[in-house]
């Protein structure tokens, strides 16, 4: 059945299969553009991240196109999806794997009737009631902090915390991946949390070596997952 895009139900159950949110790694323009920037990001992803979002508040749109196309050959030959930060028409262009919506940022709702069900939507809720919403309006997962203290967002408000984080994963059934001043130290927290995975922008993408970064990362949270299952 054909729907015209404004008839597109949201919220539609997706036969894709979900994304493996374990390692979650973010580019920041502060750590390279061009090949520098993929060169880190095949890095991270030989070292174990398993999706990457282009975060890149400062390029221009041609500029924001023309990474996420030279990204996507990298992220598709691994097999790790793309998500494009904020923009749904950047989204669109390159055919990326999804975008990530904070509450400033177009609406869920939005978004999926524009993307369609087999996008990855995810959403930054402020407040819990933003989280339901966020939910109910066809987010795939939620990205929740500022966790411990982000050293990257400044605008990313008061830390919430392991208890913050908690109260979300509670609220909602969909995944919740934790984001914030994050790093080898406390990363098993947030998974003992029941977080379904951690994402980082400089305990990767600004670390010397972003392979043996994530390698780290993803041994923390392989064996806290066994832990926690056992
Ligand atoms: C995985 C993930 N979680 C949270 C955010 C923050 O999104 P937002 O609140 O829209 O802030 P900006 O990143 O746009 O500054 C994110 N990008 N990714
Ligand atoms: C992009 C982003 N969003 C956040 C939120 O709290 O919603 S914190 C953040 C930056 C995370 O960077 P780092 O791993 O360097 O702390
Ligand atoms: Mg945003």
């Amino acid at each position: 059945m054909w729907y015209s895009l404004s008839q597109q139900p949201i919220n539609q159950p997706t036969q894709t299969p979900m994304p493996d949110w374990r390692l979650y790694v973010i580019t920041d323009p502060r750590y390279g553009h061009g090949d520098a920037l993929r060169d880190r990001v095949a890095a991270a992803i030989r070292g174990g991240a398993t999706i990457v979002q282009l975060r890149d508040k400062t390029a221009t749109t041609r500029a924001l196109i023309e990474q996420a196309r030279a990204l996507l050959t990298i992220t598709r030959a691994a097999g790790v999806p793309l998500i494009i930060n904020d923009r749904v028409d950047v989204a669109l262009a390159v055919g990326a794997d999804g975008v990530h919506l904070g509450v400033d940022d177009m609406p869920i709702a939005d978004a999926r009737r524009l993307l369609g069900p087999h996008a990855i939507i995810g959403g930054s809720p402020e407040t819990p009631e933003d989280a339901l919403r966020m939910q109910r309006e066809g987010a795939t997962y939620l990205g929740v902090g500022d966790v411990f203290g982000t050293p990257t967002k400044p605008d990313a408000g008061a830390p919430i915390g392991i208890a913050g984080l908690q109260r979300i994963i509670a609220l909602v059934d969909i995944p919740v991946i934790g984001i914030g001043g994050i790093t080898p130290a406390n990363a098993a927290d947030v998974i003992r949390a029941g977080a379904s995975g951690i994402a980082v922008v400089s305990a990767v993408m600004g670390a010397e070596d972003p392979a043996a970064a994530a390698q780290t990362l993803r041994h923390i949270i392989d064996r806290t997952r066994s832990e926690v299952e056992a």
